[in-house]
């Protein structure tokens, strides 16, 4: 079966994944970054825009339960993301911006393994499942590279292959291609169409977004506005499009 064809078959079966917050706030070293989100929504594909610093990334780091709210809840698909991380790691997995945040071990294989270690298999049992998520995506022959060998969008492959091996119901995707050439960011895409969850998408640029069917609007740590994405991605390009007439980069916020 070719990427291609896999990619529209498991999209279709891809299941809706539910997204709740009740009230929910983080402050970091005493400053607010989210005030008070709340929202209840069911997706496949879930996108999330906003500007520079208005709280895309700690969302997503919300959303995959590696930072707790000092208010409200978080629940996805009914499990409480940072309280219960075991059942969490079966819901979301993560893909950040920069894959040196991401990446542990010295060799594929090991960093492959050790996401499926935290699983709970057993390390031979994870060694040979990582084997198979390489083979998978015809990267046996990468199994002994030392990652600090690779290429930078090499190791965002590295990462997600990690990620797909633990097979979350959920990818939180933080901005994981931006800044890549055109080709590696369109080959990457293709790999990811391999993970066929659900996917919440995190970008500052609304063409990221365009399959995406609802989407989030942060503004300022707040939902600016939250619907259907042709809606919510034209009125927020039409802001940023008047916005970049202006000169709002020399306000200091403190
Ligand atoms: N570890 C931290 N310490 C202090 N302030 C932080 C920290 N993390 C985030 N912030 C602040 O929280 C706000 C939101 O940051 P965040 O990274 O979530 O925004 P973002 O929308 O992802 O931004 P960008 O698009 O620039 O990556 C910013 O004002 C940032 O300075």
């Amino acid at each position: 079966m070719t990427l291609n064809r896999m990619t529209a078959k498991q999209m279709q079966e891809a299941p809706e994944a539910q997204l709740t917050l009740a009230d929910v706030s983080v402050r970091i070293e005493e400053r607010p970054v989210l005030n008070q989100l709340s929202l209840d929504v069911s997706f496949r594909r879930l996108g999330i825009v906003g500007r520079n610093g208005s709280g895309k990334s700690t969302f997503a780091r919300l959303l995959a339960g590696l930072i707790a709210p000092q208010d409200g809840l978080v629940r996805l698909n009914g499990v409480d993301v940072f309280g219960d991380r075991r059942a969490a790691l079966r819901e979301v997995g993560i893909l950040f911006q920069n894959p040196d945040h991401q990446i542990i071990f010295p060799t594929v294989l090991e960093e492959v393994a050790f996401g499926l270690a935290q699983l709970g298999r057993k390390a031979k049992q994870a060694e040979r499942d990582a084997h198979e998520i390489l083979a998978r995506f015809q990267k046996s022959q990468w199994a002994q590279m030392p990652i600090s060998t690779l290429s930078h969008g090499q190791k965002h492959l590295v990462c997600l292959m990690s990620i797909v091996a633990m097979s979350p119901k959920v990818v939180v995707l933080d901005e994981p291609f931006a800044g890549l050439d055109m080709p590696t960011k369109a080959q990457l895409s293709r790999y990811l169409q391999l993970f066929g969850g659900t996917v919440i998408h995190i970008s500052h640029d609304p063409k990221d977004l365009a399959d995406c069917e609802t989407v989030l609007w942060l503004e300022k740590g707040q939902i600016a506005r939250a619907g259907a994405a042709p809606d919510v991605l034209n009125d927020y390009l039409e802001a940023m499009t008047k916005l970049g007439e202006g000169d709002d980069i020399s306000d200091l916020s403190r």
